[in-house]
């Protein structure tokens, strides 16, 4: 039954309508596992901004690019605040940049982190890292598929991204043999499920006080984020030690460089914020663009026609004699929109990090109060039939203009990394490195699907929505410029 925008209380000011809540609980067992899923159906029937109640919170949801652009660009910081989530506290030692709340110390920390990393992650230094990695992924996929073999690629995808990362962050990289290192990162699904919207143990506390699932995921989360932030505290620590503020190596340095070695650091921020800050690049930075890759291909898998376009389109502009560079980039439209579509379609971060307000707001006419959490629903934004046509079609040649160039305005209408003063700090390196690695697989191997396998789109669920494990066999292409 719908509920009407109701005038709250005293205040005789509009609350934004929604669905019955149930005592105790409120909507938090609605939402099931894919809750852009659910959002959706509610946007239906209440609109672009409806409210629910978690547990004893209450929750607003924005949906549609209009809105979601008026509330996170329009509305200056006050939907850039995160909620005082229990688990958000636990996360980069607590100085996280990703879940901290907005606060001036927050600001410090979020303008160290990406100028630090603008600084490191340049073009010729992203690209040398990636064409290490990539050869090396080359080597592995072809050693797998011996003899017709199929593999599951997801998990060396996993380690490359992260070692790209590892590189620009720390100056070094990690063998695909290295099991800690695989366990490390093999620990990152956990993260999402307790982060993302359908969690419940933020909003349901008391779940916490006996034994069951939710409190056993809670308790991995805990144990997972002191294992990552003590990987990176142990990496910051050897930085410290070998600093040279005349030869900065990488992402650490430079932050070291401007917080424990400047005449003027940045006000309010100390050795642990350097440590939190690196935390949350590290973080944040390996286990997405990993996901991306995965997705870049399963959909090649599932359309082995725009495969062999794809291939031709490099072949055509790069040639065989060397490998894609980061210049190439602007020359190669289709691989540029077969990116951009892959992000729309599968829309795997289908809502951000919960925000929340920090102050009274109005919004549509709606009345927000402070402390609101509020869910952002990108997969909306891509899905929106009224701006793309026939959304759930993979359709490539949407962002291709007729002139075959890409459409800059329509890529840039995508919304995977947020918008406002939240929006992702790694926009820009993961979409290179994810042009780069692309670039360079399809440049080198083409792609074959098990034809044991169904290639579903379903999902692993969580923050990310991930694949579930798939297989393939890789062949090279000839002539091979990466040496067995
Ligand atoms: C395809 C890859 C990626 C996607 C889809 C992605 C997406 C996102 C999203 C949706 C958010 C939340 C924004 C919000 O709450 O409104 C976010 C935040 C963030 N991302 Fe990314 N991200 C990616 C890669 C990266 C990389 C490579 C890095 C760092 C190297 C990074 C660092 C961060 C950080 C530090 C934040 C927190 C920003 C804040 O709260 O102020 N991300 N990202």
């Amino acid at each position: 039954r719908r509920r009407a925008g109701s005038r709250g209380g005293s205040s005789g000011k509009r609350s934004p309508p929604g669905p019955f809540a149930w005592p105790l609980v409120g909507n938090a067992l609605q939402l099931g596992r894919l809750p852009h899923l659910a959002f959706g159906r509610l946007e239906r029937r209440y609109g672009a901004v409806f409210q629910l109640r978690l547990g004893r919170r209450r929750a607003v949801v924005l949906n549609g690019e209009a809105v979601i652009r008026r509330a996170l660009v329009g509305s200056g910081a006050r939907f850039a605040g995160r909620p005082d989530f229990p688990s958000f506290e636990l996360v980069s030692g607590g100085r996280s940049v990703a879940f901290g709340s907005c606060s001036p110390r927050w600001r410090a920390r979020r303008r160290l982190a990406h100028a630090a990393l603008r600084a490191r992650s340049t073009a010729a230094e992203v690209e040398r890292h990636v064409a290490a990695e990539a050869g090396d992924l080359v080597r592995l996929f072809l050693r797998r598929s011996r003899g017709g073999a199929y593999f599951e690629p997801s998990p060396l995808l996993v380690v490359a991204n992260a070692n790209v990362l590892c590189a620009l962050c720390f100056g070094r990289r990690y063998g695909h043999a290295d099991g800690e290192f695989a366990a490390l990162l093999g620990r990152n699904d956990r993260f999402g499920q307790t982060v993302g919207a359908g969690s419940v143990v933020d909003v349901l506390p008391w779940l916490l006080r006996f034994p069951n699932p939710v409190r056993r995921v809670f308790r991995d989360f805990q144990a997972l984020n002191r294992e990552l932030h003590g990987f990176v505290r142990a990496k910051v620590a050897q930085h410290r030690q070998t600093f040279d503020p005349r030869a900065l190596r990488d992402v650490s340095d430079v932050m070291i460089a401007a917080v424990e070695h400047s005449e003027r650091p940045p006000e309010g921020l100390g050795p642990e914020d350097v440590e939190g800050a690196m935390t949350d690049i590290f973080g944040a930075g390996q286990d997405t663009t990993s996901t991306a890759l995965s997705w870049v291909l399963l959909l090649l898998l599932k359309h082995p026609r725009l495969q062999r376009d794809l291939q031709a389109e490099l072949d055509r502009v790069v040639g065989r004699s060397r490998l894609p560079m980061a210049e190439d980039r602007p020359h190669l439209p289709l691989l540029e929109a077969f990116i951009y579509e892959t992000l729309r379609y599968t829309s795997f971060v289908p809502i951000t990090i919960p925000h929340a307000t920090t102050d009274d707001v109005e919004l549509e006419g709606f009345h927000i109060p402070k402390g609101t959490v509020v869910f952002i629903n990108q997969w909306s934004v891509n899905h929106d039939c009224g701006k793309w046509p026939d959304p759930q079609r993979f359709d490539p040649a949407r962002f291709l203009d007729a002139q075959q160039r890409l459409d800059r305005d329509r890529a840039g209408s995508v919304m995977i990394f947020s918008a406002g003063q939240r929006r992702c700090i790694g926009d820009q390196l993961s979409k290179l490195q994810l042009f780069l690695f692309t670039a360079i697989l399809l440049h080198q191997c083409s792609f074959h699907a098990n034809p044991a396998e169904d290639l579903t789109m379903d999902c692993i669920h969580g923050l990310a929505l991930k694949p579930r494990p798939f297989t393939v066999t890789v062949r090279q292409r000839q002539p091979m410029l990466i040496q067995s």
